[in-house]
């Protein structure tokens, strides 16, 4: 599909200025008209004034063009009722519901999130939530695939996927978004983009906890490869496609946030194998890691779906059952062998 609508520029809202709202937010405010919107008050006072997110995106200048607001009906009348106008969530997956809920009294045409989880206590992905809060009037969509925020506020190239059942949608972001860089694809496959964003932060945790122990680079290999596989199983049982796990929302994604030290999940890991306590880690680091909340909804979505997930369970069992890392190590390798395609 070809950048169609790349020409002009679109309205854009984007509720969260979190690291990842406010580096998209810095990505395309030289082409679009957008608006951030923060829930702090007095942070987003002081970013429209020293024209930096310090608390989220220290070290990143906010283009001129990029309004901030604490302002929640001004950024949503900035896009209400324009069908092609966008409205982004970038909030963690704990924020989609009050959001979404704030939302209902609004005719917002086009929705898409960034984030990656299942919901901690329905156990539910970002685009079923969405549709619990919005119906089936609005079109939906997540927008997935590796990458890392300060990469992206410093204008290096990278690939997303746009997910959604709404062609429509699709094509609006794949025209607003690509380009500079930024390369988008699309599929209808949201359940797996999903799975896939979710997983992938669960499986970083493991790595940075076998990185930490210093259990060598064919470990790594191993955990990323077999992490795949537990992926795709609990991906196909909730309904998504397998081909979708090869793509930029599943392999792609794992490989980054498995490797890459900016990731806030591998530095969960990390700091376990160091034998910090999780609470300290989670408070250090001052942002969100996905996947600490999420490993027990996938805990209990694998036991639902009888799907075997080795990894994912010997992570929960460090982050909440208080295992150690080196039991963690113990109990995959020495797990009985098996047919690979198991
Ligand atoms: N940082 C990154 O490189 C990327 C992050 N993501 C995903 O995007 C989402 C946001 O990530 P970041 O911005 O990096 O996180 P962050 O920790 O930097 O910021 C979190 C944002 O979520 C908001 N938030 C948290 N809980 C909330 C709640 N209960 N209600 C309303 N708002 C709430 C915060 O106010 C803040 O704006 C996460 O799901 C993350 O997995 C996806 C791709 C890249
Ligand atoms: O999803 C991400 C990159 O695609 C960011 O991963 P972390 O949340 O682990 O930093």
């Amino acid at each position: 599909m070809q950048a169609s609508k790349a020409a002009h520029p679109v309205k854009i809202s984007i509720l969260g200025a979190g690291a990842w709202g406010t580096a998209l937010a810095i990505a395309l405010a030289d082409r679009h008209q957008v608006l951030l919107w923060g829930r702090d008050e007095q942070a987003m006072r002081s970013a429209a004034t020293t024209r930096e997110n310090a608390a989220y995106l220290p070290g990143f200048a906010l283009p001129d063009s990029l309004q901030v607001t604490s302002g929640f009906d001004e950024a949503v009348a900035h896009v209400a009722g324009n069908p092609e106008a966008l409205l982004i969530v970038a909030s963690a997956v704990a924020g989609l519901r009050p959001l979404t809920q704030r939302l209902q009294a609004h005719p917002i045409p086009n929705l898409v999130w960034l984030c990656k989880g299942f919901e901690e206590q329905t156990r539910l992905l970002p685009h079923q939530v969405a549709r619990d809060m919005l119906g089936t009037e609005v079109a939906l969509g997540a927008l997935s695939g590796p990458s890392f925020a300060q990469e992206v506020a410093r204008g290096l190239p990278c690939a997303l996927t746009i997910a959604s059942d709404s062609p429509a949608l699709r094509e609006l972001v794949v025209g607003a978004v690509h380009g500079h860089g930024m390369r988008v694809y699309s599929t209808d496959d949201l359940v797996g983009v999903e799975v896939g964003g979710a997983v992938k932060n669960i499986l970083a945790i493991a790595t940075g906890v076998v990185d930490g122990l210093g259990l060598g680079l064919n470990a790594r290999a191993a955990l990323i490869t077999r992490g795949l596989a537990e992926i795709t199983r609990l991906g196909i049982a909730l309904g998504g496609r397998a081909e979708t796990f090869m793509g930029l929302a599943g392999i792609g994604d794992l490989i980054l946030t498995c490797t890459g030290d900016l990731s806030r999940n591998r530095q969960v890991g990390l700091g376990l194998a160091q034998g910090k306590k999780l609470d300290a880690i989670v408070t250090e680091l001052g942002h969100v890691a996905e996947g600490v909340r999420c490993a027990r909804a996938v805990r209990a979505l694998a036991a639902q779906h009888q799907v075997e997930m080795p990894i994912a369970n010997a992570v929960a069992a460090v982050l909440f059952d208080g295992g150690s890392p080196r039991d963690m190590v113990e109990s995959l390798l020495s797990r009985d062998p098996r047919d690979e395609r198991a």
